[in-house]
């Protein structure tokens, strides 16, 4: 039986990379590519490239000498082992500065799939922005879309119950842009994304190069 080969934590952190460039290069009519023009892209070197490529499952992704790699055999083996699909649907809970900021970011398509609809309790708010239906808070189990397991929390009040009634909704995966603490059961994915968190951890890094450099 062939063993199944551990993929380690950063070749899978490449992944998302390689499957947004190539996401783009596919859109933009390129079939097939070489590994020197997707480094080009991604300031990955090739030969990280190729070993990472080495992991995937289809065999078509081990690529023919003079020809390279089949871009949409490799899209499908990046967004097996990523289970993304193209059509993934998302929801954004929160349309104030920073929803707003995530809406107007138009960069959904080719990369992680799409924000079908948002929520937001403010009333004015209610309606549509940057072609995304807004809809009430209040009608969130009622006009929840279906099959939907990701959502963008960037709400800022209630959180807790907020993330409680999106997981009896069947939500998997929340990527959480609040500052607030809260809980989730076992099987569902908290993803946090903290802009301060990331300053300090800048910080930190540089600090530790300078002392071995002293
Ligand atoms: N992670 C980061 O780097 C980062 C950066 C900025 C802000 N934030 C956080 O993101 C969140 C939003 O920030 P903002 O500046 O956009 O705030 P904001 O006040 O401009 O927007 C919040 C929006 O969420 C809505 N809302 C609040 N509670 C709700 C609820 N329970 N249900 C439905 N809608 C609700 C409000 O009506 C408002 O439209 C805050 O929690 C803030 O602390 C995080």
């Amino acid at each position: 039986m062939e063993k199944k080969q551990k993929i380690s934590r950063a070749t899978m952190a490449r992944f998302p990379i390689y499957l947004k460039a190539l996401r783009t290069m596919g859109q933009a009519g390129k079939e097939s590519f070489l590994s020197s023009e997707l480094s080009e892209v991604t300031h990955i070197q090739d030969t990280t490239i190729r070993r990472d490529f080495g992991f995937l499952p289809q065999k078509e992704t081990l690529g023919k000498r003079g020809y390279g790699y089949d871009t949409t055999h490799i899209i499908d083996a990046l967004s097996e082992v990523l289970g993304l699909g193209l059509d993934e649907p998302i929801i954004l809970l929160g349309v104030g500065n920073l929803g707003s900021a995530i809406l107007k970011y138009n960069r959904w398509k080719y990369t992680v799939g799409k924000i079908v609809c948002a929520y937001d309790r403010d009333k004015n708010i209610i309606g549509e922005r940057f072609g995304v239906e807004i809809r009430n808070i209040e009608d969130l189990e009622s006009s929840f879309p279906k099959e939907c397991k990701i959502a963008i929390l960037a709400i800022s009040e209630d959180v807790q119950s907020v993330v409680d009634r999106l997981v009896k909704l069947g939500v998997k995966g929340i990527v959480d842009f609040t500052h607030s603490h809260f809980t989730v059961p076992e099987g569902v994915e908290v993803q946090n994304v903290d802009v301060v968190v990331a300053i300090q951890e800048l910080e930190l890094k540089m600090k530790a190069k300078a002392n071995e450099e002293e």
